[in-house]
């Protein structure tokens, strides 16, 4: 809470003060009974200058109350703004600072990010809750003051609603159980809706009839999802209701007593008007400080869930302390040595003790079938997870010695998971070497080296198509054109170490693999090394390597024409699959 409040001071500390122009506000609100009561009983004395000047004062404190609360208002909304507008570049920074890849995968992470995300503007949000806070606060206090100095009988009234109070607990206890049970249902609901709405999903959802069954799903997910908020809705309007009667009843015996006593002249006529004026405020006050505890509790769960990310954040860079520069080009090239990962709820591990020698200069391909762990292994050597055992060294060196963007500034390739970037072809393809971005014959050469070039040939524009429909004027592209400028930009950089094309043909049609293929054989250097992740195993015969992972663990390394004389895993494989393409 003390970070919501500093950012604010720090981003516009006018405006923060500004903001307190309505708590300031509210104070003179809460002094109007006291202003009626002067008048009232400067009427009954028939007192002119008291009345005027009561009068002044009334009309006086509740303009300058409109014109405070019209200012701290606007100051509040546009300070929430402010406020959530950096908290929300921080999520995306820290986000993206992260050097590893374990808070987008891991789904207990992924669940805190999601929520982050959800709740957006949650932090600005946090300085509205804290800004209400204080001016319930500031109101409380000047109307229990009003109160307690027209009549000590009202101090049973504020004991009232200190019980309801003490109730607020039943209330967040319900609260909390409701959200926690309409957790799951509200994510059925959200999968269930995204099935029906996205065009990924449409033509399945047609061809096999679901639509019906979906609705009656959905209608039954959203029954799960809502009824425990409504049911605590409900007892919580129950409570509320019958703290009320208890409220007014009290006050309409202390009233009666009240008056009775001001008849026989023991209280004064002003503290009785005072204390019918302050009625609704004193009930007011315990329900609005209900509900500021409620709001308070929500924007700390928020607030924690932001520092999570920051420590997490922290917690990731004080692992990856290597600064160590790679070397200009490989010597001897990549040595994995007794390599083993799991990822972090699994229970098995994906990578098993695996050895293996990248020679500089060579191209490897990485075969196996699905969930072999040919990804997971491109992405330990791309340092975006840490191994649970054994190491990867480049030319001798620990990859955890190295500085990570060091090393990732040397690497290049096309992954499976590619971004499919909304810009115009020549910076879809440039973003692979940010240095030249707009460099359109380095994007074309990239494109040749890809054989790409037909993708951007088609285009309107050519290379200044703007990709994606989102974008007025913007182009789509099938899933494998998108591959393929995937490709392109893998083929940006001039010297990477370490090239990675994993699963580079798993949306290409065969003449395009044919003649990516014999690129990849260009791509051949000495001092670095290339990988090539593929389950199509007829495609990997010009690597100088094979290794075959099968279930986590390397079974077979060696040339293509070895592998097939061993008549191992691999010669079946490749029997099998040629027996396809036959
Ligand atoms: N984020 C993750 N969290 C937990 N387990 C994972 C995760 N990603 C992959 N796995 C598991 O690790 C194993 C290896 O997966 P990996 O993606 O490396 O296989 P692959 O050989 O690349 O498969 P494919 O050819 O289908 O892409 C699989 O059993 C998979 O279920």
């Amino acid at each position: 809470m003390a970070r919501v409040l500093a950012t604010a001071v720090r981003v516009s500390p006018w405006q923060s003060l500004l903001c307190l122009f309505e708590t300031l506000g509210k104070v003179l609100a809460a002094l109007s009974p006291l202003f009626i009561g002067v008048f009232a009983a400067g009427a009954l004395k028939q007192d002119l200058r008291q009345m005027l000047c009561a009068a002044a004062a009334l009309v006086g404190s509740t303009a300058a109350n409109t014109a405070l609360q019209a200012v701290g208002v606007n100051a509040r909304v546009r300070q929430m703004e402010l406020v959530g507008h950096t908290f929300d570049a921080q999520i995306a920074e820290l986000t993206a600072r992260i050097p590893t890849l374990d808070h987008l995968e891991n789904a207990s992470y992924l669940d805190k990010l999601q929520i982050l995300r959800d709740n957006e503007n949650a932090l600005g949000g946090a300085l509205n809750t804290l800004i209400n806070t204080i001016n319930t606060l500031a109101y409380a206090v000047s109307v229990l003051l009003v109160a307690v100095t027209a009549d000590w009988r009202l101090l049973i009234l504020i004991a009232l609603g200190a019980a309801r109070l003490l109730t607020a607990r039943w209330s967040m206890r319900w609260e909390k159980a409701a959200e926690e049970a309409a957790a799951a249902p509200g994510r059925l609901t959200r999968h269930l809706i995204d099935l029906t709405v996205s065009p990924a999903a449409g033509a399945e959802t047609r061809v096999f009839g679901h639509q019906s069954e979906l609705r009656r799903r959905i209608r039954l997910a959203v029954v799960g999802w809502r009824r425990p908020t409504v049911r605590s809705t409900d007892r919580n309007s129950a409570l509320a209701g019958a703290n009320s009667v208890l409220f007014f009843a009290t006050a309409v015996v202390l009233l009666g007593w009240m008056t009775r006593d001001a008849m026989a002249g023991t209280v004064s006529v002003q503290s009785l008007v005072v204390a019918v004026g302050v009625l609704q405020g004193l009930q007011s006050v315990s329900s609005s400080f209900v509900s500021a505890v409620g709001s308070l509790t929500k924007v700390g769960r928020n607030c924690a869930r932001f520092l999570w990310l920051r420590d997490y954040a922290d917690e990731v860079a004080a692992v990856h302390t290597g600064r160590r520069q790679p070397p200009d080009r490989l010597r001897d090239g990549i040595r994995i040595e007794r390599l083993s990962f799991r990822y972090g709820d699994s229970a098995r591990d994906s990578l098993t003790d695996i050895s293996l020698d990248l020679p500089a200069g060579s191209v490897v391909a990485l075969v196996g079938e699905n969930g072999a762990g040919k990804s997971t292994l491109v992405k330990l050597l791309a340092g975006l997870y840490r191994p649970t055992g054994g190491r990867v060294l480049v030319d001798g060196v620990d990859l955890a010695d190295l500085d990570l963007i060091g090393w990732r500034s040397r690497m290049s390739g096309a992954f499976q998971d590619h971004a499919r970037f909304e810009l115009t072809a020549q910076r879809s393809v440039g973003a692979g070497d940010l240095a030249v971005l707009d460099d359109p014959e380095r994007v074309l050469r990239a494109l040749h080296d890809a054989a790409a070039e037909d993708v951007v040939n088609a285009l309107p524009a050519g290379l200044g198509t703007r990709l994606g429909t989102t974008w007025p004027g913007g182009v789509d592209l099938s899933g494998g054109q998108w591959q393929r400028l995937a490709i392109a930009r893998g083929m940006m950089r001039q010297s990477p170490l370490l090239m990675v094309l994993d699963e580079p043909t798993a949306a290409l049609d065969a003449a395009t693999e044919h003649s990516l293929f014999e690129r990849y054989a260009e791509a051949r250097r000495p001092g670095r090394v290339t990988l090539l992740v593929t389950h199509r195993f007829s495609t990997v015969a010009a690597a100088d390597l094979v290794v075959v992972l099968d279930q986590g663990r390397v079974i077979e390394v060696g040339p293509h024409a070895e592998l097939l004389a061993n008549q191992g895993h691999y010669a079946n494989l490749y029997e099998l699959q040629g027996r396809g393409y036959r």
